[in-house]
Parts: C-alpha cells; sequence; structure tokens
C-alpha cells in the first residue's frame, strides 16, 4: 500500500502587494501537489495562535513582529523561520549591507569583485566638492537613502553631476560613485542553494565631457523594475537573456552568492551587480534585496517549491549554515530544481 505523503504547513506574512505578487495560485497548486500547503497568517490574530506552521515565510518588520517570531520559535522550536529578522536587517542600511560583500574572498582568475567606493553623510553642510575629493569620489556621485527598508523613500536616489546638485541632498543618506556599466545591470536571485542571473536596463553611461552640459542631477527611483506586463513577457525574458555569453561567468556567480548566502545567512535574496567599464571583466556589488520578486524569474513557481520541499525535508542550516538535518520519515528523496528545466544561465551553489 503507498505511504501517505506527509503534508506541511507554510504560513507567509506578507505585504499586499508582495502577496499579490508571490502568492499565485500556479505556486499554491504547485506546492500542494508535493505535499505543501502556502496559509495566509491573519495579521490580525496573534501568531502564536496559529498553525502550527512547520516553516513562516515573512518579510514583514517592526518590534512587534519580531518579538511574535521570537515567540514562536519558543513555543515551536522545529519551526523554520525564513529568514531570521536580524539577518535581514543588515539589509536595511546601506554600508551594512554592502560591507557584507567586502567581507568575501572571491578566487577567480578572469574575474574581479568589490562594491563601488562610498561614504555615508549625516550632515548636508559638511558636502562640497573639496569634501567628495576627500572622499576618494568624484563627479558624477549617486545619493541613495542610508535606509533601505522597502518604503518608496528608501528607493528614491538622486544622481548628482556637479556641486550645484550637492545642495539637493537630504541626509542621512550614502554617497556611491556613479560606476559607467554599460546601462545593463545584472540582478542575481537567490533561493538557497538556487541561483539566477538575468539581465535589466539600467542607468545609461555618462561622460565625462558632457558633465559641464547636464543639469546639476537627476532623481530617479526603481529604474530596472519595469511594468509588471513586460516583467512577466517570454518576449522581455528572451531579450533580455538574448546572448547569454555577455553574462558574468557562472562559476563567479556562484562563488558570490555562496560567499553572500555564508556572511548573510540568508536564503532569499537577490543582489544587483554592474560590470565595472573602466576596468576589463571587474564587477561590482551595488545592492542587496531582501526576499525580491522573484514572480519574475521564469519557472519561479518550481524554484520555490523544491526551496520549500527540500528545507522542509532536509532540514534547514539554522544561523551559522552547519546543517541542522531534521529528518522526517516517509517522504520521497528530494530532487534538485536545477535538474529540470535548467537554464545555461542558471545555477546551483
Ligand atoms: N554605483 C552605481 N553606479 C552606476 N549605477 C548605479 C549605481 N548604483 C545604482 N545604480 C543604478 O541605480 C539603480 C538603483 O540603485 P539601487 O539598486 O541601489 O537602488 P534600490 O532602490 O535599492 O533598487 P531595488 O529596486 O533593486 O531595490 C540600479 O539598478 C542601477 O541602475
Ligand atoms: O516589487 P517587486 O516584486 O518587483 O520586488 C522588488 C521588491 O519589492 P517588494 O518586496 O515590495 O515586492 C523590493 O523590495 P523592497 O526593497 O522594496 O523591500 C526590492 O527587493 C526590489 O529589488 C524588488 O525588485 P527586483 O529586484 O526583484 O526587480
Ligand atoms: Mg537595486
Ligand atoms: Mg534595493
Amino acid at each position: 500500500m503507498a505511504e501517505r505523503m506527509r503534508r506541511f504547513g507554510v504560513g507567509y506574512a506578507l505585504a499586499a502587494k508582495k502577496e499579490a505578487s508571490f502568492i499565485q495560485v500556479s505556486l499554491v497548486n504547485l506546492a500542494k501537489e508535493r505535499g505543501i500547503d502556502l496559509v495566509k497568517i491573519d495579521m490580525d490574530k496573534p501568531l502564536i495562535e496559529q498553525g502550527p506552521f512547520d516553516c513562516v515565510l515573512h518579510k514583514l518588520y517592526g518590534e512587534d513582529w519580531k518579538r511574535q517570531l521570537e515567540e514562536y520559535a519558543v513555543k515551536y522550536p522545529h519551526v523554520l523561520i525564513i529568514d531570521s529578522p536580524e539577518a535581514i536587517e543588515r539589509l536595511h542600511n546601506r554600508i551594512s549591507m554592502l560591507e557584507v560583500a567586502t567581507e568575501l574572498e572571491i578566487k577567480c582568475e578572469t574575474t574581479s569583485f568589490g562594491i563601488p567606493k562610498q561614504t555615508v553623510v549625516y550632515d548636508a553642510k559638511i558636502v562640497s566638492a573639496s569634501y567628495l575629493e576627500s572622499e576618494g569620489l568624484k563627479f558624477p556621485v549617486i545619493a541613495k537613502p542610508l535606509v533601505a527598508d522597502g518604503s518608496a523613500k528608501s528607493h528614491k536616489m538622486l544622481l548628482v553631476f556637479n556641486k550645484d546638485g550637492l545642495s539637493k541632498l537630504k541626509p542621512p543618506i550614502v554617497l556611491q560613485e556613479f560606476v559607467n556599466h554599460g546601462g545593463v545591470i545584472f540582478k542575481v536571485y537567490v533561493v538557497g542553494d538556487y541561483v539566477k542571473c538575468v539581465k535589466r536596463k539600467s542607468l545609461p553611461d555618462v561622460m565625462e565631457e558632457n558633465l559641464g552640459k547636464l543639469e546639476s542631477c537627476l532623481s530617479f527611483s526603481q529604474v530596472s523594475n519595469l511594468n509588471t506586463l513586460e516583467k512577466n513577457d517570454d518576449k522581455y525574458y528572451k531579450l533580455m537573456n538574448l546572448d547569454d555569453g555577455e553574462l558574468p561567468p557562472l562559476s563567479f556567480l556562484r562563488e558570490i552568492a555562496r560567499g553572500l548566502r555564508g556572511a548573510t545567512k540568508l536564503y532569499l535574496f537577490n543582489f544587483d551587480l554592474i560590470r565595472d567599464n573602466r576596468v576589463g571583466n571587474r564587477y561590482l556589488v551595488i545592492d542587496i534585496n531582501y526576499f525580491p520578486g522573484y514572480a519574475k524569474m521564469p519557472n519561479y513557481e518550481s524554484v520555490m517549491t523544491e526551496f520549500f520541499w527540500d528545507v522542509l525535508n532536509k532540514g534547514f542550516e539554522k544561523g551559522s549554515c552547519e546543517k541542522e538535518v531534521r529528518m522526517l520519515v516517509g517522504n520521497e528523496p528530494a530532487v534538485s530544481p536545477l535538474k529540470r528545466g535548467e537554464k545555461e544561465n542558471t545555477i546551483q551553489v
């Protein structure tokens, strides 16, 4: 007689916009087929009274939510919380976010890696052209809000071309060197061990000789985020992935993803990479985002389902990235998500 498949409950707590994009019927159904029930957490009720869930998937912040998660983990010590609020918080500050990348030792002979020069500014009065110079920066620079907490404000950027633009700064901000990168950004999505790199449109290069001819600054927000229709369009993906040869080397992306996973202790994130046009084969990480727009990844349903299946069945590398194996009886062996429909630029770390 066939053994009954053990079912798992994954409670999710997401903002309405995230829920609308991520919790699609196709994902819910695929997960269900694999014995995983995605259940909405009722935010009007205490978390502790809900479930019990085998896993809590969340992208919500605040002290109260953090306390509720802690309480839940005490009551249900085997619950998998994806991800740890402390680990996520490191990405909420654009300095500590990129510091993670500087901690990595990437061993790749042909390709180098780093972050753009940057400095944090708390007081607008101290910023002048000579201050920039003393910080090793020159025009153009990008001013990014120091806090990256997902609010619309935290995505408001200012590209500053000359000293007049410095008067528009609204600290606390990070001033970062603008690096010409051919108008293309690489978004590298990480889901546990799974890595997917896609190309997106970015800001165009700025020529030094044009600096004087431009306005003092340009404000923009989420330039690589196109409208939803375009994002989900197969043709769009084909267009942006036209030539895989132009993507950064796979082994290199794999190393960065593995390094960032270890350093951040996060399972769900993406990072933005640009190719520094001044130096051949040098890539810079400019942004790391917790639980990004996975629904934009082709086959996101199977990637996410396999990830849930893997952590629920094989255990969760809690915090330290040491495997804490939680064996559950009566399940079929895990199948690597990459065995199915694997693409050239899809790799596993
Ligand atoms: N140092 C840089 N040099 C050149 N272009 C940059 C640099 N930093 C950011 N950009 C451009 O500005 C865009 C927004 O920057 P960034 O990714 O840091 O902002 P964000 O609001 O956190 O983005 P996301 O929507 O991915 O969270 C990038 O996608 C890229 O096009
Ligand atoms: O809105 P989308 O689904 O596209 O996802 C974006 C996500 O917004 P959401 O979490 O509100 O959905 C953003 O999160 P916050 O910084 O604002 O927290 C950030 O991660 C972006 O990088 C994501 O775009 P992507 O990098 O994947 O293109
Ligand atoms: Mg970004
Ligand atoms: Mg970001």
